[in-house]
């Protein structure tokens, strides 16, 4: 069985590669960092050690990596393969789409069983919005065909990896817990077991819930973190104050996604307090830069801070803690972060209310945005002050 996976960063190496690998995969990865490429092609195994007290490492042995600037070998390979998995970061998924498309192509033109295609990236609908991409890709007198050809589930991923700070380029140190559940109902009836994988058929309360929890609570230990002046989200984590607005953003987003979903109230309590622990972590090192990376996507309506909050509106809960993150976010201005200089040209071009309108989607009559300019006009004086 052949796995071809997009992106041999952090999650793709250890957390995705590996579990296809432990279920009898050989895996091939495509990136486009050619020294990366060329280091697997060379060893053809990387290392998976546990940020836990034990430490223990596992090599992952038999795998091999394509350049993805290389389609025809992108295209051979997702000819042959039996799944393809993509951990690139959303916003990369349109630049897998073309080779994808022609892979389908080259399978519906052999007469090959339906290949499965599983995104496995902090979004909403991942696969279903890389499948839009593939389509777009093909004529329309074959997307019918295509669509029988490939099947896009649905999935959500959960697995803290940092970037690294290994000696060896190719080892990823990860956190132990893990979570990989895909969408059962769109896959093809004879998909073989993948080890470590929850099956469902619903997925939209696990992927909500854990955006809503882990990567809502994620992002405010990051934003709160970086105004605090913490560089890690463990420091981040030792700071009283961090730690309170933390855990009400969570009890906002918690009291939504119960009532949501139905989720017990007692049990998404004890899901919290792990996650927190989770985060504390002493074995880690997590930069507040990549967990706050990119802040134009987290503030995107259907994201981790906001989605939570239009959600908690409609349900007439309040929401102090997702404001306050917001309003956090428009101050994160990371070194090398592309969406965190945009989002600072737009507020001093555009001004606040503006920049908020074009990149959270609530407009200036909505009571959250007049909710979030409040917030940022308290942390500027604030940071004024110090
Ligand atoms: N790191 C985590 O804790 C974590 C956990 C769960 C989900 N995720 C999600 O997984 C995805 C990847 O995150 P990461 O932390 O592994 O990032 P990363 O930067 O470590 O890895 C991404 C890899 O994708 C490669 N890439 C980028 N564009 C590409 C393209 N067009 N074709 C092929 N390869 C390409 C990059 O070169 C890089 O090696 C993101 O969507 C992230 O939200 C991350
Ligand atoms: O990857 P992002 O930028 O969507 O979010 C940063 C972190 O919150 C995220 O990578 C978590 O570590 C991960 O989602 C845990 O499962």
């Amino acid at each position: 069985m052949i796995a071809v996976h997009f992106g041999a960063g952090n999650i793709g190496l250890g957390f995705i590669g590996l579990l296809l690998s432990q279920s009898g995969y050989e895996v091939k990865f495509v990136d486009v960092n050619e020294e990366r490429v060329n280091l697997i092609n060379e060893r053809k195994s990387f290392k998976v050690a546990l940020a836990s007290e034990a430490g223990e490492t596992t090599e992952v042995q038999g795998v091999s990596a394509i350049n993805g600037r290389d389609a025809d070998k992108v295209i051979d390979a997702i000819a042959e393969a039996d799944i393809v998995t993509t951990a690139v970061g959303v916003g990369a998924l349109p630049y897998l789409a073309g080779n994808i498309a022609e892979g389908i192509k080259r399978r519906l033109a052999a007469g090959q069983k339906p290949l499965v295609v599983i995104a496995c990236e902090n979004a909403i609908g991942g696969s279903t919005i890389l499948k839009g991409h593939v389509l777009e890709k093909l004529d329309p007198g074959l997307r019918e065909q295509a669509e029988r050809a490939a099947a896009f589930p649905d999935a959500a991923v959960d697995r803290i990896v940092p970037l690294q700070q290994n000696e060896d380029p190719l080892q990823v140190t990860v956190e132990p817990f893990y979570e990989w559940v895909v969408d059962r109902s769109a896959l093809p009836a004879d998909f073989p077991h993948l080890q470590g994988v929850h099956f469902v058929d619903r997925l939209e309360p696990y992927i909500e819930r854990k955006l809503f929890t882990v990567n809502t609570g994620h992002c405010c230990a990051a934003y709160f973190g970086y105004l605090k002046g913490h560089d890690t989200i463990q420091l981040a984590m030792q700071d009283e104050a961090v730690v309170a607005i933390v855990r009400k953003a969570l009890e906002e987003t918690g009291k939504t996604i119960v009532r949501v979903h139905g989720f017990d109230p007692e049990e998404h309590k004890r899901y919290i307090e792990k996650i927190l622990e989770r985060f504390r972590n002493p074995y880690l090192i997590d930069e507040v830069s990549r967990v706050g990376r990119s802040p134009i996507r987290k503030i995107s309506p259907s994201d981790r801070l906001v989605r939570p909050m239009t959600l908690a509106y409609e349900l007439d809960i309040e929401t102090p803690a997702l404001t306050m993150a917001v309003a956090a976010a428009l101050f994160f201005d990371s070194k090398d972060d592309p969406e965190a200089a945009e989002l600072q040209q737009a507020i001093r071009e555009q001004g606040v209310s503006a920049t908020i309108a074009k990149y959270t989607g609530l407009q200036t009559d909505h009571p959250l945005h007049a909710a979030i300019v409040k917030e940022y006009d308290r942390i500027r004086q604030e940071q004024e002050g110090k």
